[in-house]
């Protein structure tokens, strides 16, 4: 069984929401097993051992502070680098996903600190593939992929509620992704056997 995760860090609940929507997409791909990690359970040695014996893929997930990644998520990348040194998640697949309360609010920078964290793995980073939803007189925040990223998602929380305050159209990007990742998965699965250390 093709096992895939999805690794995040949230202080209130943002970017935890937007992490069960990718589960939730995920989870309906059929012979992938997805599980959910805090980035705090993720970065105990056992639970790396796992991430690297036994996964195929990771989607990264951290809410922007000051236009980077978390401190909490920043603790887990330094937590990974013993398997850095050894390759241990060379050619597994990664994508990733951000959250803050602007529109835009620097999350590109996050997007590509996460792209930076997969490829000094080696990891093979699975893009987004939504069209910007939200460019044109006609369309609105409604419509998924609303602030136009590429990378992956750049979701959008108002400061002044809990997870109600995510947009319905950023939850819906968030099931996109993770169907679209545990597919690739699956079908990658043979390459990453055949370019095993
Ligand atoms: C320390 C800190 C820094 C933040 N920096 C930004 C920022 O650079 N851009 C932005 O749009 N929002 C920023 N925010 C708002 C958060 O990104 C937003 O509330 C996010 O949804 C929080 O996610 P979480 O609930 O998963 O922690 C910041 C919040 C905090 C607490």
């Amino acid at each position: 069984m093709v096992k895939i995760a999805i690794i995040y860090h949230s202080k209130y609940n943002h970017t935890k929401a937007l992490a069960d929507s990718i589960l939730e997409g995920a989870q309906s791909v059929e012979n992938v097993q997805v599980k959910i990690f805090t980035t705090e359970e993720a970065s105990k040695p056992e639970t790396l051992k796992d991430l690297t014996d036994n996964y195929s893929g990771f989607i990264f997930g951290s809410p922007t502070y000051f236009g980077s990644p978390s401190a909490g998520f920043k603790e887990f990348i330094e937590s990974t680098s013993s398997i850095f040194a050894t390759r241990g998640w060379a050619n597994k697949l990664a994508s990733g996903f951000t959250i803050s309360a602007s529109r835009a609010g620097s999350k590109e920078n996050t997007l590509i600190d996460l792209v930076v964290f997969a490829a000094q793995h080696g990891l093979t980073w699975v893009p987004l593939n939504l069209l910007p939803g939200h460019n044109s007189s006609t369309t609105t925040e409604s419509n998924n992929n609303a602030s136009g990223y590429f990378l992956g998602i750049g979701a959008q929380a108002n400061a002044d509620q809990g997870a109600e305050g995510i947009r319905q159209s950023d939850l819906e990007s968030g099931k996109h992704l993770g169907k679209r990742f545990a597919t690739f998965a699956k079908l990658y699965q043979p390459v990453i056997e055949e370019l095993k250390l």
